[in-house]
């Protein structure tokens, strides 16, 4: 949703940033000024080919690293020139990241990978309640080991929005599953956005999975090159890939 159709103002923004990479004397331009918005309640998938930036976007969106130039804003605050511990404390605080892969503790039950954030958290959910808005209230005491790739990933995604964040990006999050059980995750992601409200990036390959979200954006060589809205959300169980 725009933000005259949300009535909302952003969550987070971005004005002009760039990336500019540099290894010896090449530089590569990742991000070649970037104006995105997220609002609130959203889900936002984000298109494009191997190196047009999305990772890069996301990672300066989340507070995990910094634009070359340009600004970045989460509601009022500007983010852009605080310092390490503050950048630190915006992310521990407000954003819940879900990767490719599940990064979880293998010693650790599902109950006590979530727990691992919760304790350090203001206001979190008990673990219990994060496993359960994901769908995995039977599988509290399994070892990651025990437990299916999507069950890993929806682990992973209790452990994120554990902490009630505003905010949840997700950097290919069924990258690595087959389709049926991309559909598992993809279903908790919804689940997750519709209970809680967490403004939800995410960002795919697969043109397919568009279709789960309130707005696409399209990247390509650093820029955003396209923006759709779909009238409807499609549930996850009526996307194939
Ligand atoms: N740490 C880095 N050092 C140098 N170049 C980088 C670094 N991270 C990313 N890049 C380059 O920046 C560009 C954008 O990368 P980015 O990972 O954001 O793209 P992407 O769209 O997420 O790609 P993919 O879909 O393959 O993950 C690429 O050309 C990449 O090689």
């Amino acid at each position: 949703m725009s933000e005259e159709a949300s009535g909302h103002p952003a969550i987070l923004r971005t004005a002009a940033v760039t990336k500019v990479y540099r290894t010896g004397a090449v530089a590569v331009h990742a991000l070649r000024g970037i104006d995105f918005a997220l609002y609130p309640h959203e889900v936002v998938a984000l298109l494009g080919a191997s190196g047009s930036g999305k990772s890069t976007l996301l990672n300066i969106l989340g507070g995990l690293d910094r634009p070359t130039s340009g600004r970045i804003f989460f509601r009022d605050r500007e983010l852009t020139n605080l310092d390490d511990e503050e950048l630190t404390e915006f992310r521990r605080a407000h954003v819940g990241f879900v990767f490719q892969f599940y990064n979880l503790v293998p010693s650790l039950t599902a109950r006590e990978n979530v727990a691992l954030v919760t304790e350090v958290a203001e206001n979190p959910m008990r673990p219990e309640e994060a496993l359960e808005q994901v769908g995995l209230s039977a599988r509290l005491d399994h070892f990651p080991s025990e437990l299916s790739g999507g069950e890993q990933q929806r682990v992973s995604i209790a452990r994120a929005i554990a902490k009630r964040p505003e905010i949840l990006l997700c950097d290919e999050p069924t990258g690595a599953l087959d389709s049926t059980t991309g559909v598992t995750v993809l279903d908790a992601l919804i689940e997750v956005n519709r209970n809680l409200g967490t403004a939800t990036a995410l960002i795919t390959h697969n043109v397919e999975i568009r279709r789960i979200a309130d707005r696409v954006v399209y990247m390509a060589d650093g820029r955003i090159t396209r923006v759709e809205e779909n009238e409807a959300r499609v549930a996850p169980s009526e996307v194939s890939w």
